[in-house]
This record gives structure tokens, C-alpha cells and sequence, in this order.
């Protein structure tokens, strides 16, 4: 059977969108086995399922480029992509684009690096909030999905700040750092068991100093704290996020967005 949604039906993949589906299923049995819990299921449902929502309407809209490439993403028949792992709902989308745009002019970055770049969404959100001759260098291994990207931006607005790097991002980060190339702002959303070597290569060599580093995904589910360990990417993030906050080198924080969202700061030499 496959996994993979029907095109235009993502299935939630965020801690509080599990919780609200599984909530509802609750909701629907207590109906017949438990009609006294009924009630405050539905309320429960509520709540957790109607927190995405809000969030998405009351945050700006997208661009109509975002929004074109998305719904391509959407329409997409992934199956076509079977064994890859590839599937819609890898999407970063509206919130996280506009958090992401956001971040991208707040800092000031001139010099964006997109690791895991899978459809050209958060790349076209950060290259779309640069100001000129502003650049995204965006990794992705897989030349599909790099090709559909590259087709999105050559129809957008300020598509033609984004290059892309096909390959193994591990050796793409190497290149950089040898040709030695900075970043002000980094945005790390690939391969979860690749998240501790991308950010080893990024603080050693790629980030701009006051440079800023943000990580997709790093509540993974959930599973860090519910299941540790019990997939291979569970086990990935929660080494990663225990790693990132022994490392005294920086400073960070986990935002609860989407699937949550760490950003990291290099401490200089006589901050706090
Ligand atoms: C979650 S998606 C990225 C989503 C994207 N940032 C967005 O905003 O929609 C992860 C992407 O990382 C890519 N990827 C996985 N392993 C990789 C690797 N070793 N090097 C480069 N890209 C990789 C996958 O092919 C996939 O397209």
C-alpha cells in the first residue's frame, strides 16, 4: 500500500497535528463506547485542531510565486517518486515561508544557503526577501524534485537569485567552505541524519560572523519525547537537539512552530 497522500491532501506531520487527528479518532469512539467523554473530546479536538488554522490566517500571505509553486507541489503525482521518501508534505509552506522571509530581512542577510531544498519553496521565500543582489545557494540531492524547482523559478520574481547545488549537501558544503564562501543566514531542512555534519560544517567554515542558523523539523513528530529512538530520524533529532544544547559555542532556542524550528547563534567571544 502506498504512503504517499492523495495530490492536494497532505496528512499532518507536526506534533499538534498528529495530536488533533488522533484526538478526533477519540472523539468519534467515545460517541458510542463512552458518550460522557464525547463532549470534551470534541472540545479537546478543538482546540489542538484549530491552532494550525489560526496560525494560518493570521500570518501575511504568501506571494503568488510561493503560492503557484506550492499548489505544483500539491498537484504533483508523487508516486511517481516511490522508495525516495520524497513526498508533498516535505513542503516547508506559508508559515515557515513567511518566518523565514521575515528572518531573512530582520538580519539583514545578503548571503542565504538552502540545505535540503526539495521544491524551491523556502528558497524562493528567502531569495524573494533579499535585498538586490542578494543570493540563495540552495542543496538538494535529488534531480527531480531540483528540476521542478528550477522550473518555479524561472517563472518568479527574484528566481534568478537562487543557485542551485545538485548533490550530496555533505560535499556541497565542503566545496563551499573550500571555494570559501560565508552566509548570514542558513537554513538546514535535508536528510535528519545529516543535520549534526551540516551544522559542524557550517559553524567551522560557512557562517558570517553574527550569522544566523535555522533548523526545520527538529521536534520531529514528537518522537524525540515519546518514542526516542524509535525511527531512525527520532533517533537523528534527538541526538541532534541534545548535541546542539551541550555545544557551548552557541546559543539557541526551539520554537513549537510546525514541526518546530531551532535557531542558533555562534556565542562570540565576550557576549552572554
Ligand atoms: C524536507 S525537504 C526540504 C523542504 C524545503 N526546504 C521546502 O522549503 O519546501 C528535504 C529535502 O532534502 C533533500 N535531501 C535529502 N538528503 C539530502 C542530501 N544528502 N543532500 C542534499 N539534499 C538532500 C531531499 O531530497 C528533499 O528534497
Amino acid at each position: 500500500m502506498s504512503t504517499v497522500s492523495a495530490p492536494g491532501q497532505a496528512r499532518p506531520v507536526t506534533p499538534v497535528g498528529l495530536l488533533a487527528d488522533r484526538l478526533e479518532a477519540l472523539a468519534v469512539r467515545a460517541e458510542c463506547e463512552a458518550p460522557g467523554l464525547a463532549g470534551e473530546l470534541t472540545e479537546l479536538t478543538r482546540l489542538a485542531g484549530g491552532l494550525e488554522s489560526y496560525v494560518d490566517r493570521h500570518t501575511s500571505p504568501a506571494g503568488r510565486n510561493l503560492v503557484d509553486l506550492a499548489a505544483a507541489t500539491a498537484r504533483h503525482d508523487w508516486t511517481a517518486h516511490a522508495g525516495t521518501g520524497l513526498e508533498q508534505e516535505m513542503l516547508s509552506g506559508h508559515v515557515e515561508g513567511q518566518f523565514l522571509q521575515i528572518l531573512t530581512a530582520a538580519t539583514g542577510a545578503r548571503r542565504v544557503l538552502d540545505v535540503g531544498m526539495f521544491t524551491g519553496y523556502s528558497a524562493l521565500a528567502m531569495a524573494q526577501a533579499l535585498p538586490d543582489g542578494g543570493r540563495v545557494v540552495a542543496c538538494e540531492v535529488d534531480a527531480r524534485v531540483a528540476a521542478m524547482a528550477s522550473a518555479s523559478f524561472r517563472a518568479a520574481t527574484h528566481g534568478d537569485r537562487i543557485e542551485i547545488r545538485l548533490g550530496p549537501a555533505g560535499d556541497t558544503l565542503r566545496e563551499l567552505a573550500g571555494a570559501g564562501q560565508r552566509f548570514d543566514l542558513v537554513f538546514i531542512d535535508a536528510d535528519k541524519a545529516g543535520y549534526a555534519d551540516y551544522l559542524s560544517v557550517v559553524l567551522d567554515a560557512l557562517l558570517a560572523p553574527g550569522g544566523l542558523i535555522v533548523v526545520d523539523n527538529t521536534l520531529m513528530q514528537g518522537l524525540p519525547w515519546t518514542a526516542p529512538g524509535s525511527t531512525p530520524n527520532a533517533h537523528a533529532i534527538g541526538a541532534f537537539n541534545d548535541a546542539v544544547t551541550a555545544d557551548d559555542r552557541v546559543r539557541q532556542v526551539l520554537l513549537p512552530l510546525r514541526d518546530g524550528i531551532t535557531l542558533i547563534q555562534r556565542i562570540s567571544e565576550g557576549s552572554t
